[in-house]
C-alpha cells in the first residue's frame, strides 16, 4: 500500500541528529514516506555548527514543486531556511502547489548557540510564513527573538502564545523544554480559543540533540495520515518523550534524541 507521504523543507546535519536526517528518520518511524526540499549543507558534529552553505533558492523552489506535482504532499514542515531569500521563495511556491498542512519550525540556531539563519530572516520568517502555517512550534529561545517575551512560568507561556498568533498561523505550540528547574516539560498549544497544555515528565539527559525537529517531523507525519492538530501534537509530544528518555551519546559533545525504540514495538 502507498504510504502517506511528508515533505521536508529544511538543511542537512552532517551528524544525522537534527535536520531532514532527524525528519527522514521520525517519518519512517511513523511509516510515512520522506521528500526533501534541502535548503542548506551544515558542517556539524556533536560539538556545534562549523559552518553552512546554502542551497540556491531557485534549486530549493524546483525540489518542492517537482514532489508536489508529481507524487503529492499530505503535509509539509520547515525547519533551518538560511536566508530571507529562500524564506520568501518557499513562501511563494507554497502558494502555488498543494502541502495539506504546513508546520513551520521556526528554526534560528543549533542548541549549541550557532546561527542556522542570516540575520535578516527572522523577520522573513515571521511576515511571511507564520500567515500561511497550520502550526508554528517555536521553542523559548525563538519565542524570545520573535516576541521579546521570556517565558518564565505559565502565566508567560501564555501571553507568548498569544502574542505569537497575532502574526497569522492558525495553531501555535510554544514548546517548553528549555524552561529548567522544572521536574515537567510543558508545552502549550493553542489556536486562542482551545488552550491545551501539554505535560510530560523531565529525563535528565544531556543527548536532546535533535528534539525540536523530530518533534515537528512526528506532529507532520501524524497530520499527513489525516490527524486533527490536538490529537498529532499529543501523539508528537509522546513521540519526543520516548526518543528525549532514549537519547544516546554520540562524539565528544551533545547526542542525539533516538527514534529507535519504534523498532522493539
Ligand atoms: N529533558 C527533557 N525531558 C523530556 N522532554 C523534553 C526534554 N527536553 C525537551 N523535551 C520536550 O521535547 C520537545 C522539544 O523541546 P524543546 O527543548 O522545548 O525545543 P527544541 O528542541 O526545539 O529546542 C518538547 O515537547 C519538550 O517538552
Ligand atoms: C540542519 C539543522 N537543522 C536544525 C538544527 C536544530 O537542531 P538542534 O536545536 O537540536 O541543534 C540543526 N542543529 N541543524
Amino acid at each position: 500500500m502507498t504510504p502517506p507521504t511528508a515533505l521536508t523543507i529544511a538543511g542537512s546535519d552532517s551528524g544525522g541528529g537534527a535536520g531532514i536526517q532527524a525528519d527522514l528518520r521520525t517519518f519512517f518511524a511513523h511509516g510515512v514516506h520522506g521528500l526533501v526540499a534541502l535548503t542548506a549543507v551544515t558542517v556539524q558534529n556533536s560539538l556545534g555548527v562549523q559552518g553552512f552553505t546554502e542551497i540556491p533558492a531557485d534549486v530549493v523552489t524546483a525540489q518542492i514543486k517537482a514532489v508536489a506535482s508529481d507524487m503529492g504532499v499530505n503535509a509539509a514542515k520547515t525547519g533551518m531556511l538560511a536566508t530571507a531569500e529562500i524564506i520568501r521563495a518557499v513562501a511563494k511556491t507554497l502558494d502555488e502547489v498543494e502541502v495539506g498542512s504546513l508546520v513551520v519550525d521556526p528554526v534560528a540556531a543549533s542548541m549549541t548557540g550557532h546561527a542556522l539563519l542570516r540575520e535578516d530572516a527572522l523577520e522573513a520568517i515571521r511576515t511571511e510564513l507564520f500567515p500561511r502555517a497550520t502550526l508554528i512550534t517555536p521553542n523559548l529561545d525563538e519565542v524570545r527573538l520573535l516576541t521579546g517575551i521570556s517565558v518564565v512560568d505559565a502565566a508567560s507561556q501564555r501571553s507568548a502564545a498569544e502574542a505569537l498568533l497575532e502574526f497569522g498561523s492558525r495553531w501555535v505550540l510554544v514548546k517548553g523544554g528549555h524552561l529548567v528547574g522544572t521536574p515537567e516539560c510543558v508545552d502549550l498549544l493553542t489556536d486562542g480559543r482551545e488552550y491545551r497544555e501539554l505535560s510530560g515528565p523531565r529525563y535528565e539527559t544531556e543527548n536532546t540533540h535533535g528534539g525540536g525537529d523530530t518533534m515537528a517531523s512526528a506532529i507532520t507525519s501524524s497530520l499527513a495520515k489525516g490527524a486533527s492538530i490536538p490529537d498529532a501534537v499529543a501523539a508528537g509530544k509522546k513521540f519526543i518523550e520516548r526518543c528525549v528518555a532514549e537519547g544516546y551519546s554520540l562524539g565528544a559533545g551533545v547526542g542525539p534524541v533516538s527514534p529507535f525504540w519504534v523498532l522493539d514495538r
